[in-house]
C-alpha cells in the first residue's frame, strides 16, 4: 500500500458512502473491522439523509419554476435557513407592473430583448426574502446562478448553492469564477431518476 496522504483526488465521482470509504483506506483505516464499518455505515446513513434534503428542497424549486411565464426557460430558487426553513421562494418574471402583453417574451429585437428586463429567480428570492437577512442559508436553484446573481449571492453571504441545470456560456463561466474566488461553494444535484416527474 502507498503512504498515507491528505490528496483525495479521483473520487469525487463516487457516491458519497464510498468516497467516505475511500477516503479511509487511503488514510490506512481499515473499513472492514466492525467499528468502522459501524462509522462508514453511519456516515453514509447520513449523507443519504443529506441528499435527500437536497433534491426535496430543489424539487420545491422546480415547482416553484413552473410559475414563470418565460417560455424557453423556467427557471426556480428556493433559500432555507440553517434550521432547513424556507425563508425566501422566486422564479424569472418580468417586475411587478410590467406588463407581459407589452414586454413580451419571444422579442428577437435587441431593443425588446426579455433578457434587459426580466428579473432572474435568484434576484427575486433574494429580494422577496421573509428575514433580516440572508446570512449563513442554503439556496437551491434549478439552473447555475448566472454572474449578476452570483454578486448578490456572494453579498448576501449565503453559505452554499445547490443546482440543477448547468450551461456553458460566459455569463456562467464568470459566475463560477467570481464564487471560487469568493469561497462560497457550490454543488450539482442529480435527483433519481424515476422520482423528479415533474413535466413543464
Ligand atoms: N440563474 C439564472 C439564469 C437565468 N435566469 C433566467 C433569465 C431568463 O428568463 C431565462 C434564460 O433564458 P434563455 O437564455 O434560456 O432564453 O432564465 C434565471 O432566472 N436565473
Ligand atoms: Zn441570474
Amino acid at each position: 500500500m502507498s503512504p498515507p496522504t491528505n490528496e483525495i483526488s479521483e473520487i469525487s465521482d463516487l457516491p458519497q458512502h464510498l468516497q467516505l470509504e475511500n477516503r479511509l483506506e487511503k488514510l490506512y483505516i481499515n473499513p472492514n473491522s466492525s467499528t468502522n464499518q459501524q462509522l462508514i455505515d453511519e456516515d453514509a446513513r447520513k449523507a443519504e439523509n443529506q441528499l435527500e434534503k437536497h433534491q426535496r428542497f430543489l424539487r420545491m424549486a422546480k415547482v416553484t419554476s413552473l410559475r414563470s411565464k418565460d417560455p424557453n426557460t423556467q427557471v426556480g430558487c428556493v433559500i432555507v435557513d440553517k434550521e432547513n426553513c424556507i425563508v425566501s421562494v422566486g422564479y424569472n418574471g418580468f417586475p411587478i407592473g410590467v406588463d407581459d402583453d407589452v414586454f413580451r417574451w419571444d422579442k428577437e429585437d435587441p431593443e425588446d430583448n426579455k433578457h434587459l428586463y426580466v428579473v432572474h429567480a435568484e434576484m427575486n428570492a433574494i429580494i422577496n426574502k421573509r428575514c433580516a437577512t440572508l446570512h449563513d442559508c442554503t439556496v437551491y436553484v434549478t439552473l447555475f446562478p448566472c454572474n449578476k446573481c452570483a454578486q448578490m449571492l456572494i453579498q448576501s453571504r449565503v453559505k452554499k448553492v445547490y443546482f440543477l441545470e448547468d450551461r456553458d456560456e460566459l455569463p456562467f463561466r464568470a459566475s463560477k469564477k467570481m464564487l471560487e474566488h469568493a469561497k462560497l461553494p457550490y454543488e450539482q444535484i442529480v435527483m433519481p431518476r424515476g422520482k423528479y416527474v415533474i413535466e413543464c
